[in-house]
């Protein structure tokens, strides 16, 4: 499984400069890697283009030399770090799961998930809560590479390593490529085979 990025550059249609320029990036399943890098750099700009939510840029994206595609189910899955924004406010969290995969009891536990937050809305639970949700939606079977954007920040260490170790568990058993984004370097040195630093070419 390999997730490559060729020569992507990128500018916002509002901004004056590129925020990504000339960006080269080759990851597989073999190694779970850490994309770091200042505020603001692009890392979440990245982690969109990676995963098939920006349309236009330049250069490309391929997974398993295969463009990702328009349509349909995302191989490459964003675990966003504000969940509360990507979920449907007017769906239960039974139906904001479903959406993407029937998740088994037994994950539904390994997760943390109460059985009654099931039927309550998005702004019905707290942010930690929704992104235990966020991260079991992008478990979906037929996921290939997960790209998890600051996936852990509204969780407790604890609870955040917890939650890491069962979607490691998950990755490593079906094969998937990991890419994790955070600013917390004691996560990324215990997690990650490798790192990847992102410049930040329009900063000082
Ligand atoms: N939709 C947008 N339109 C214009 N500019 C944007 C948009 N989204 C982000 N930006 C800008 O692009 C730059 C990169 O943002 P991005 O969120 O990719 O950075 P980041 O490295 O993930 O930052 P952080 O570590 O703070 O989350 C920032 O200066 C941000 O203000």
């Amino acid at each position: 499984m390999e997730l490559k990025a060729t020569n992507i550059s990128f500018k916002y249609p509002s901004a004056k400069k590129y925020q990504l320029k000339d960006v080269n990036l080759e990851l597989d399943n073999k190694k779970i890697i850490g994309l770091i890098g200042d505020s603001g750099s692009g890392k979440s700009t990245l982690c969109k283009i990676l995963s098939g939510y920006v349309d236009k840029y330049e250069g490309s994206v391929t997974l398993d030399g295969q463009p990702l595609p328009k349509k349909g189910f995302k191989p490459v899955q964003l675990i966003y770090q504000h969940p509360e924004k990507v979920m449907n406010p007017k769906w239960k969290m039974k139906q904001v799961l479903e959406e993407s995969w029937e998740v088994p009891d037994d994950i539904l536990s390994e997760f943390g998930i109460q059985k009654s937050w099931l039927t309550r809305f998005p702004q019905e639970l707290s942010g930690g809560e929704l992104q235990r949700f966020s991260v079991l939606r992008s478990l979906n079977p037929k996921t290939k590479f997960i790209i998890a954007d600051e996936m852990t920040t509204m969780l407790d260490a604890i609870t955040q390593v917890q939650i890491l170790d069962s979607v490691l568990k998950i990755v490593k058993e079906r094969n998937m490529g990991f890419l994790l984004v955070s600013h917390d370097m004691d996560l990324i040195n215990t997690i990650c085979d490798d790192k990847i630093y992102l410049k930040d070419i329009n900063g000082a």
